[in-house]
C-alpha cells in the first residue's frame, strides 16, 4: 500500500470487556488492510486482551495508561467486570480522567482517525480542537441508538425522560409501531445505580454528546437486519454520515497455538461437548457486567433442571463481590444434574463453545457481542436480559422471532423455574418452536457469513481515507 492511504487509527474503548473485544476485532481488520493501530487502554484491560496474532504484532501498537486513583473504588479495579453494578458511575469518573494522558498522545500521535466509545463525551471537543477526524464506533444496534434520541436534544436540554415509567413508553421522536421499550423492573435497576453516585453525566447524556461531537457514527450492525432504525437514525435523528462496519463475527481459531490458550480447559469441555447429539445442548451464559440474586440463581437451576435439556452453564463469580455463586445454588442440584449438565466456573471460551455442534441454543444476557456469537452460528436464543441495553436488545431479537424472551413479572422482573424450563423447550425440542429453530439458522447468512461482513468493513475503509482530515504538521 502506498505511504499516503496507510491510515493511523487510535482506538479508544471504554472499560469493559464487551467492549474492548470488537474494538480489537476491528483493529486486527484494518491492521489486516495494512494500517497502523494506536489500541489505547489501562495496563490491566491490555493484560487481558486475546492474544494479538504474530504477523499483526507490529501494526497493532498497544497503549498503556495507567488508571487515575478514585476514591472508594477498589483498588485494582479498571474494568467494569472488576466492580458491581452499583459502583460504575465511579468508573466513569476514572476513565474520564483519562482526558490529559490521551490528549497528550493524540498531540504527539497526530492519527488520522480516533474511534471512541459511548462513555468518551468529551473526547469529539479534544479531536476538533486538534484537528483529528473522530469516529463514534457504537457498539449497539441502531435501533437502541434510536430509542436514546437524538444527540441535538441531549445535547442540549438533556434527556425528557426522568421518572422510571418514561422509559416504558414509545419515545416520540419514533414515527412507527414499535415495542422497543423497557420493562419497569429493568428501569429500576438503572434508576438504582444511577442514584449511588449522581455525580457524572449519564450514560444517556453520554451517548449524546458521543453522537452528537463525531464526524460519523459506526454501528456494529446492518441496515438489512434492521433497515427501518438505520433509516431514522440516518434521515431524522443524526443527519451525519452513518456506516454499518457489519457484525463483525467471531472467527475460530482451532490452531494449536490457540487451542493451548483455553489450554486443557477446552479440551475437557470439548471431550463432553463431542459426547453429546447434534443441537442438543443449550449453553448458558451472562456476559461480564450481569449477575442474578440469589432467588433467580435458583429459579435458572431448578428451570434448567427441569428442562431436562443437557446445559453447559457458565457460573461466573458476581462482579465486584466475593460471594461464590456455586454456594447459592438449590440443595442437591449439581448432584441431580451430574450426567447432563456442566456448571463452569471462571471465563469460558464462549465462541468456541457456541461453534461446536452439539450447541442448539443459547441462553443470553442479551449483550450484544453474546447474541451476534449465537447467531454467528445459527443457535437459537433464550432471552434473558439483565442490565443496561438488553432489554431492548431482546425486544428486537424477539420481535425478528430470533429468540424467545423468558417471561417476567412487570413489577419485579421476577421468574419462575417453570417459565425457564417451557422457554427452554419450546426454543430447542418442540414443535412449536421449529420456526424459532429455522429462522435462527437461516439468519446465520446476515451475522456470521465473513465474506458479506468483510465488504461492509472494506467499505469502512474507503470511507476513512477519504474523509479524514488533512493532518496536522
Ligand atoms: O466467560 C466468558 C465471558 C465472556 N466472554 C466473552 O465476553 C464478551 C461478553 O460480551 P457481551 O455478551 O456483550 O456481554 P457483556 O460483557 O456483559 O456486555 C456489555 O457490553 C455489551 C456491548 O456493548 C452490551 O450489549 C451489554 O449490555 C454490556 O453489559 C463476549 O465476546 C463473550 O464471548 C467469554 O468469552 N467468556
Amino acid at each position: 500500500m502506498e505511504d499516503g492511504n496507510r491510515l493511523q487509527v487510535v482506538m479508544f474503548p471504554w472499560l469493559a470487556t464487551g467492549h474492548l473485544i470488537p474494538f480489537l476485532q476491528l483493529s486486527k481488520l484494518l491492521a489486516e488492510k495494512g494500517h497502523k493501530i494506536f489500541f489505547v487502554s489501562t495496563p490491566r484491560n491490555l493484560n487481558r486482551l486475546p492474544k494479538i496474532p504474530k504477523q499483526l504484532s507490529s501494526e497493532i501498537i498497544l497503549v498503556s495508561f495507567p488508571f487515575p486513583h478514585v476514591p472508594n473504588l477498589p483498588s485494582c479495579a479498571e474494568s467494569s467486570t472488576d466492580v458491581p453494578y452499583t459502583k460504575q458511575q465511579l468508573l466513569k469518573k476514572g476513565f474520564d480522567l483519562l482526558e490529559p494522558p490521551l490528549t497528550t498522545f493524540l498531540e504527539s500521535s497526530k492519527p488520522d482517525w480516533i474511534f471512541y466509545d459511548y462513555a468518551s463525551h468529551w473526547l469529539p471537543s479534544v479531536a476538533a480542537r486538534l484537528g483529528i477526524s473522530c469516529a463514534f464506533f457504537s457498539l449497539f444496534t441502531a435501533a437502541c441508538l434510536s430509542y436514546i434520541g437524538p444527540p441535538s436534544a441531549l445535547m442540549t436540554i438533556g434527556d425528557p425522560r426522568s421518572k422510571a415509567e418514561d422509559f416504558t413508553v414509545v419515545p416520540k421522536w419514533i414515527p412507527f409501531e414499535s415495542d422497543l421499550v423497557f420493562r419497569l423492573h429493568e428501569v429500576t435497576k438503572y434508576v438504582e445505580k444511577t442514584e449511588e453516585d449522581e455525580t457524572g453525566p449519564s450514560d444517556l447524556i453520554r451517548f449524546g454528546f458521543a453522537a452528537g461531537g463525531s464526524d460519523v457514527v459506526i454501528i456494529r450492525s446492518s441496515p438489512e437486519f434492521e433497515p427501518e432504525w438505520f433509516n431514522l437514525l440516518h434521515d431524522q435523528l443524526y443527519k451525519k454520515p452513518i456506516i454499518p462496519v457489519g457484525f463483525l463475527p467471531p472467527i475460530v481459531e482451532h490452531n494449536e497455538e490457540d487451542d493451548n490458550i483455553d489450554g486443557h480447559e477446552w479440551s475437557n469441555i470439548k471431550e463432553w461437548l463431542d459426547k453429546q447429539k447434534v443441537h442438543s445442548v443449550v449453553y448458558v451464559a451472562i456476559g461480564t457486567e450481569a449477575s442474578l440474586s440469589g432467588e433467580e440463581l435458583k429459579e435458572l437451576a431448578l428451570g434448567l433442571e427441569n428442562s431436562t435439556l443437557p446445559f453447559f452453564w457458565v457460573l461466573n463469580k458476581i462482579p465486584g463481590s466475593t460471594k461464590n455463586a456455586l454456594d447459592m445454588l438449590p440443595d442437591g442440584f449439581q448432584e441431580r444434574v451430574k450426567n447432563r449438565g456442566i456448571i463452569h466456573g471462571g471465563w469460558a471460551p464462549q465462541v468456541k463453545i457456541l461453534s461446536h455442534d452439539s450447541v442448539g441454543g443459547f441462553m443470553t444476557h442479551c449483550g450484544w457481542n453474546s447474541i451476534i456469537e449465537g447467531l454467528t452460528f445459527g443457535r437459537v436464543l433464550i432471552l434473558l436480559p439483565i442490565l443496561n441495553e438488553q432489554g431492548l436488545n431482546s425486544r428486537l431479537l424477539h420481535g425478528k422471532k430470533l429468540g424467545l424472551e423468558i417471561p417476567r413479572k412487570e413489577q419485579d422482573g421476577s421468574f419462575t423455574w417453570a417459565s425457564v424450563a417451557e422457554s427452554m423447550r419450546t426454543a430447542m425440542v418442540d414443535d412449536s418452536g421449529v420456526s424459532w429453530r429455522n429462522r435462527a439458522r437461516e439468519i446465520r447468512y446476515l451475522f456470521g457469513d465473513v465474506d458479506r461482513n468483510n465488504c461492509f468493513v472494506a467499505r469502512l475503509v474507503n470511507y476513512l481515507t477519504e474523509n479524514k482530515k488533512a493532518r496536522v504538521p
